[in-house]
């Protein structure tokens, strides 16, 4: 994408509120911890890389305007900053106590700057390595989104998508509509068709009837963690559509950093699932479309077998099952 997601901008986090695409675009500010608790709650800023950088950045702003005079009082309060957010930046901070605390400042904003551009060059490579399992003519069928907007700027399973393009292969994208939030329709055919690639929208519940027409020839989405044996989180739906691609003999691949891999995890059995709200089910954008006070059961994302995944592209190369062995392969490599 041409546009960046989310970025520093003098003291402040800059980021696209993705909430409001692709009706609104929108640049907001966060000046303080609990704005950019906010953001990162309401999906304003949102995908597994974006959160992440959301997540230094605002750690970063947690001390920014720190009087500390101590290394010690400015640790305990980047600590609860960090805690709360993420953990890179307290080692960093911990690996420079030596210093001053203005310069360790800059220190921290430097390293939060610097997750911003291993993001960049991540993602640049999933595409590069994505791409070669691409044929010219080729059409995709993606889920959620995966994409620029999700991650720093070029995105994982986009990605792939982006580097084709760029690289003069004819392909096009059918967008799942992605229920209940609509990433897919607000965020991917936005991301899609500003890059200028063929994309149609489908709701979720069509993918069957169009991989049955022989319109797709493979899925490519993205992950939100991956276990040791390949079982992939990603958003819900998408364990639905490698049922529907694997029925159909159609190829399913994942697109994540290697920072997906969790190795600490045997099987995706042991991936907490974050439940939602009942509104973002019955009321999504505003109208009320269930009766009210209706039950709701809302995950917001599905664990897909490692054995529906055909290969899962990384920055650092494909792997193909058995994962267990491959994945760690890749991960030393
Ligand atoms: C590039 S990250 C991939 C995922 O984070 C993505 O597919 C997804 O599940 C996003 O869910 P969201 O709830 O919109 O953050």
């Amino acid at each position: 994408m041409a546009v960046s997601t989310i970025e520093w901008a003098d003291g402040r986090i800059r980021m696209i509120d993705q909430t409001l695409l692709p009706n609104e675009f929108k640049y907001i500010y966060c000046d303080d911890l609990p704005s950019t608790w906010e953001a990162i709650k309401s999906l304003r800023v949102r995908g597994a890389p974006a959160i992440g950088i959301a997540g230094a950045l605002g750690a970063v702003l947690g001390i920014w305007n720190s009087a500390a005079k101590t290394y010690e009082a400015f640790a305990a309060e980047l600590k609860s900053a960090a805690d709360y957010l993420v953990d890179r930046i307290s080692r960093t901070a911990e690996e420079n106590r030596c210093l001053q605390i203005p310069e360790l400042k800059e220190v921290l904003l430097a390293e939060a700057l610097e997750i911003i551009a291993e993001d960049k060059a991540m993602c640049r490579a999933i595409g590069q390595h994505g791409m070669a399992l691409l044929n010219e003519n080729d059409t995709i069928l993606t889920h959620c989104n995966a994409g620029g907007l999700a991650t720093s700027d070029y995105g994982t399973a986009l990605a792939v998508m982006f580097s084709a393009h760029k690289a003069g292969k004819q392909i096009q994208v059918y967008a799942d509509e992605t229920r209940p939030l609509l990433q897919g329709a607000r965020l991917t055919t936005w991301e899609l068709m500003q890059a200028g690639i063929d994309v149609t929208l489908i709701c979720d519940n069509m993918a069957a009837q169009v991989m049955k027409e022989g319109k797709i020839q493979c899925v490519i989405v993205g992950a939100d963690r991956i276990a040791a044996n390949g079982d992939t989180a990603n958003k819900i739906g998408t364990y639905n559509v490698a049922i529907l691609a694997e029925a159909h003999g159609i190829p399913f691949y994942v697109a994540a950093p290697t920072s997906t891999l969790d190795f600490a995890l045997e099987t995706g059995a042991e991936i907490p699932i974050e439940q939602r709200a009942a509104e973002e089910v019955t009321k999504g954008f505003g109208k009320l479309t269930a009766p009210e006070g209706v039950k709701v059961y809302s995950p917001a994302f599905d664990v897909t077998p490692a054995a529906l995944v055909t290969a899962i592209i990384t920055e650092k190369g494909i792997a193909r099952a058995p994962y267990t062995e491959n994945l760690n392969a890749l991960r030393d490599s």
